[in-house]
């Protein structure tokens, strides 16, 4: 038995999954969301029953989700249905129903869903022992040497002068365990890493979800108009030799992780240039916590009312992405070599995702520290930027740290 609060809190995410999971039940595209440093957990539901591929315009579309692919067009996933919970997971009475006669057909699955569901324990009691377990279970294409031979093929020509920057990325499966539960997961990763933007969005048409708890903002655009963005590269382990954890101000940077993070932040400025925007605020280099690690990063805003250009968000969104963190530079070489060196299709992996004009605001995101999830296989996605300093073995290490983001919480 558990006491009446832990009931109550139980109760709640138990709505939050019958949402989840009647709306997964009826193939509509679904997404549910937790931005950064904030309590809300948010959930839109598409009732078209599928997912339109569309040019951001942040102007234009209606209230939604985005996800885009590496490349390609992105989806969007507009919020006929969008709920709220509070920071003790209780409902929020107040939000938006584009269209209240479906929202009515949806609630009565919701019931249905909830009364064919026998009771749930809390998230934080259950498969508590299955992480190291799964760790050894990894499977992939790639191995220590082959992925540590597409390093050096990277590092030969970045000295060849092809490029100064590239960023290379792996892919790791696990069979996930048959109580293994999308929305648990996403709880977990909720309270594990509050800094981070965690979502999960279900995709029909594929039948995946895609499960992330990213630490890098790609765009945001808040109701006051001011335009963010960031820098973030530059990686080493946020826990010490002896399992302990580590405080930014220990961070030791190499020259190599310095000059990945200035390759970023040279990037982010050319494309100020293009746009010819001088009046922006720049913030960093500093050392910022994501969960088991520790990057570099430097925050850029823009007050849009101020510099008189209310488009600067779709301006800069169509501009940034690939951003050198994790693409490279020259962007269009380093795109080349990524496709024709990688041995996957990164699909959604360092991609965007994000709420669009949700209380009028739009927050888009990188999709890393991210995993797909189709049936019962979990594939895990992480990559590293390699200059000509790169050593092949550590990059290694820093994939197999990155997928542990995500494997330490969730399975
Ligand atoms: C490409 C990834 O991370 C990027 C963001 C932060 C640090 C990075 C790095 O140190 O290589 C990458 O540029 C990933 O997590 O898969």
């Amino acid at each position: 038995m558990y006491p009446t609060s832990e009931l109550h809190i139980s109760t709640q995410i138990q709505r939050i999954a019958a949402l989840w999971n009647t709306a997964v039940t009826e193939a509509y595209p679904v997404a549910l969301w937790r931005r950064p440093n904030t309590a809300e957990k948010q959930l839109a539901v598409d009732l078209s029953g599928k997912i339109q591929a569309t040019k951001i315009d942040l102007e234009e579309l209606p209230s939604g989700f985005v996800i885009s692919p590496f490349q390609g067009e992105p989806l969007f996933l507009k919020a006929d249905l969008f709920y709220c919970f509070d920071s003790g997971n209780n409902e929020i009475e107040d939000c938006l129903k584009v269209k209240p006669l479906e929202a009515e057909i949806f609630e009565n699955k919701v019931r249905t869903w909830l009364q064919n569901t026998p009771g749930q324990i809390p998230d934080s009691d259950k498969h508590a022992d299955f992480s190291r377990e799964f760790h050894s279970e990894g499977t992939s294409m790639y191995n220590e040497i082959t992925f540590a031979e597409m390093v050096e093929h990277g590092i030969g020509a970045i000295q060849e002068g092809l490029m100064q920057k590239v960023v290379l990325s792996r892919t790791t499966q696990v069979v996930l365990p048959e109580s293994f539960d999308v929305v648990d997961a996403f709880n977990k990763l909720c309270k594990t890493y509050p800094n981070a933007f965690i979502s999960a969005v279900y995709l029909p048409m594929q039948k995946v979800t895609w499960l992330c708890a990213t630490p890098e903002t790609l765009v945001s655009l808040d109701r006051n108009g001011i335009f963010r963005t960031m820098s973030l590269a530059g990686t080493q382990s946020a826990i010490g030799e002896n399992g302990e954890k580590l405080s930014v101000s220990e961070a030791k940077w190499s020259h190599k992780d310095i000059e990945e993070q200035a390759f970023v932040s040279r990037y982010i400025l050319e494309c100020f240039k293009q746009i010819r925007l001088r009046e922006y605020v720049e913030n960093g280099p500093k050392t910022v916590l994501a969960g088991n690690l520790m990057h570099l990063r430097t925050d850029y805003s823009v007050d849009t009312q101020k510099v008189n250009f209310s488009q600067l968000g779709t301006v800069m969104l169509e501009l940034l992405h690939p951003t050198s963190a994790v693409c490279g530079m020259p962007k269009e070489n380093a795109l080349r070599f990524i496709a024709e060196n990688e041995l996957h299709q990164r699909e959604f992996y360092s991609g965007f995702l994000g709420p669009i004009n949700i209380h009028q605001e739009t927050h888009l995101f990188v999709n890393l520290r991210t995993m797909k999830i189709e049936g019962d296989k979990g594939t895990f996605f992480a990559g590293c930027g390699i200059t000509e300093e790169s050593n092949p073995m550590k990059e290694w290490h820093e994939t197999e740290i990155k997928c542990q983001t995500l494997m330490d919480v969730i399975l």
